[in-house]
């Protein structure tokens, strides 16, 4: 599976000129090679304007999923809409939307675990459904979304569904980069699948984004890293053979017990 990654700078609370970019991102992605599937990073309508959620945050989705089912649609690309702001029930959530080539949403997940250090849990609420897996393609696969990254938990259930790739969306600041390429490391590694990560650059209110993203294999070799801080399009193919080849080599999920640990 041909994989093309958006490392792009979002504008806070512009969500138009967002929409923009991303349109005019998908177009040449899709003439420039023949990805099979595309990856946005959290929050990139609104970014991160928390206090301006009530502008411009979607209402139900909308119109961020009608955009990216079109756009997946028109293309015939599987997209991994990274995440957006978004009110439903008169709350706001950090909503991840999963589009297949059909335009079909297969997906869809309200971001868990909230982050102190930039104030979500002031401004949102944490989602509270299971993270379940989804097909593209044929292929088993799963998402989390930036500090989710932290609570192993959330990537081990998702392995133990039979999910062969993992995506997270992100706006990781660079005060922790370390942790952002050693943890994606640690969740490739101990899950034995892939971990595809989409990260953005720029700064926001004094917090600057991390770049950085990041295609592991079951292994754990970096098969495609961002840079700090340009607007990057990541490109890399996973031979998703290797995690059944490895999962042999090092039976780690044979050799659990749970009982030990639930
Ligand atoms: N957007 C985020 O969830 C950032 C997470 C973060 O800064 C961290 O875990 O560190």
């Amino acid at each position: 599976m041909k994989y093309a990654i958006y490392q792009m700078e979002v504008v806070a609370a512009d969500p138009e000129e967002n929409r923009r970019r991303v349109e005019e991102w998908v177009t040449e992605t899709v003439k420039r090679g023949d990805p099979d599937t595309l990856v946005l990073p959290e929050m990139w309508n609104t970014g991160y304007a928390l206090d301006k959620l009530e502008e411009t945050a979607d209402r139900k989705e909308e119109p961020s999923a009608s955009f990216l089912s079109e756009l997946a649609k028109k293309h015939q690309v599987n997209i991994i809409g990274g995440s957006i702001g978004n009110k439903k029930d008169g709350r706001f959530y950090n909503t991840n939307l999963v589009f297949n080539r059909a335009g079909e949403r297969v997906y869809q997940y309200d971001k868990i675990h909230l982050v102190p250090m930039l104030n979500e849990p002031k401004y949102l609420a944490g989602g509270r459904e299971k993270v379940q897996t989804f097909e593209l393609d044929g292929v088993k696969m799963g998402l989390i979304i930036c500090y989710d990254l932290r609570f192993p938990e959330l990537a081990r259930q998702l392995a133990l569904l039979d999910a062969q790739v993992l995506h997270i969306v992100a706006e990781w600041p660079s005060a922790r980069t370390d942790h952002w390429k050693y943890l994606q490391l640690a969740r490739a590694i101990e899950n034995q699948f892939f971990v595809v990560s989409c990260n953005v650059v720029g700064s926001h209110e004094g917090t600057d984004f991390a770049g950085n993203s990041m295609v592991t294999d079951p292994w754990g070799n970096e098969l495609a890293v961002g840079s700090n801080s340009g607007i990057e399009t990541l490109r890399a193919e996973l031979d998703l053979s290797s995690v059944e080849k490895i999962r042999e080599d090092v039976p780690v999920f044979d050799s659990r017990v749970p009982e030990m640990y639930d």
